[in-house]
């Protein structure tokens, strides 16, 4: 087990991976000695050192609290990164094949942002809590069905892999977690991606200001918005935010986008 000599800090969502869990969760990536892998919240190195043992062209791990970064320093052919990931300049990561990380739940939005803008990503594999797992996975006549599920489904398919029992971490967590597995698309629907793009990025936009907007109403999808802007139920939430949107209107309207698709 990596030493973990102090006090974790419960501000940084330290919940340690159990090494043994992690070998096994890392074998199942099938990592290639091609891949460039990403570990955010790298901790005391669970994942990372079952994953330098796969041997694959680099890791780079990422990590803020000093005390872990120790631990990791010891760790050889490490890319070692300190500070949060928000601070960590994508363009750096554009080598970046795989994603394989147990990071704070409370990133999750930034490392769901982060993975849209890596070039050579084939797969993030991911320890995620029950709620958000719920929620990524969800289809859109589902209750879960939330921001989250439009963020992940627009770019990626999704697929729980593994079910992480609460008793895996130090310390442990009250509500098992859960190991996803995300996939680029490889044909993304342009209009889901951009309603994803104005929920994430501009959430005080109505809904209006995005249906007339020109990044949602480029050929050939052009015959498709404009079905959707005379769709009735469409019509009625014209003038709300697309933050206020209630998770039931937001599914509703993936569903009207999608039913115009080809
Ligand atoms: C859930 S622990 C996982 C540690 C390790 N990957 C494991 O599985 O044992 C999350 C780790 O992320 C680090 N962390 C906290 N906030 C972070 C941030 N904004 N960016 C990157 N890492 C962060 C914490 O210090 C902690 O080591």
């Amino acid at each position: 087990m990596p030493a973990h000599p102090y006090p974790l800090d419960p501000d940084l969502d330290q919940h340690l991976l159990d090494p043994g869990l992690a070998a096994d969760l890392v074998a199942g990536a099938e990592l290639t000695r091609d891949d460039v892998v990403l570990d955010i919240g790298a901790g005391t190195g669970a994942l990372t050192a079952a994953i330098l043992r796969q041997r694959p062209r680099a890791v780079i791990a990422v990590e803020p609290d000093p005390r872990c970064l120790a631990s990791l320093a010891n760790l050889p052919c490490l890319d070692l990164r300190a500070g949060r990931i928000q601070d960590i300049d994508p363009a750096s990561l554009t080598a970046v094949t795989m994603v394989i990380a147990n990071p704070p739940f409370s990133a999750l939005h930034h490392v769901i942002g982060l993975a849209r803008r890596l070039p050579r990503l084939r797969a993030v594999e991911l320890c995620v809590g029950r709620r958000w797992a719920e929620a990524a996975t969800a289809g859109p006549a589902d209750p879960h069905y939330s921001a989250i599920t439009l963020d992940v489904s627009a770019r990626f398919s999704i697929a729980v892999a593994r079910r992480v029992p609460g008793s895996a971490f130090t310390p442990p967590i009250a509500t098992p977690a859960a190991w996803l597995r995300l996939v680029p698309l490889a044909r993304p629907d342009p209009l889901l991606l951009s309603l994803a793009d104005a929920v994430r990025a501009r959430a005080g936009l109505r809904l209006k200001d995005w249906l007339r907007s020109p990044a949602a109403n480029r050929q050939p999808q052009r015959d498709r918005m404009l079905k959707l802007r005379a769709d009735p139920f469409v019509r009625g939430l014209q003038q709300r935010r697309l933050s206020a949107l209630t998770k039931a209107e937001l599914a509703r309207l993936v569903r009207h986008l999608q039913e115009g698709q080809c």
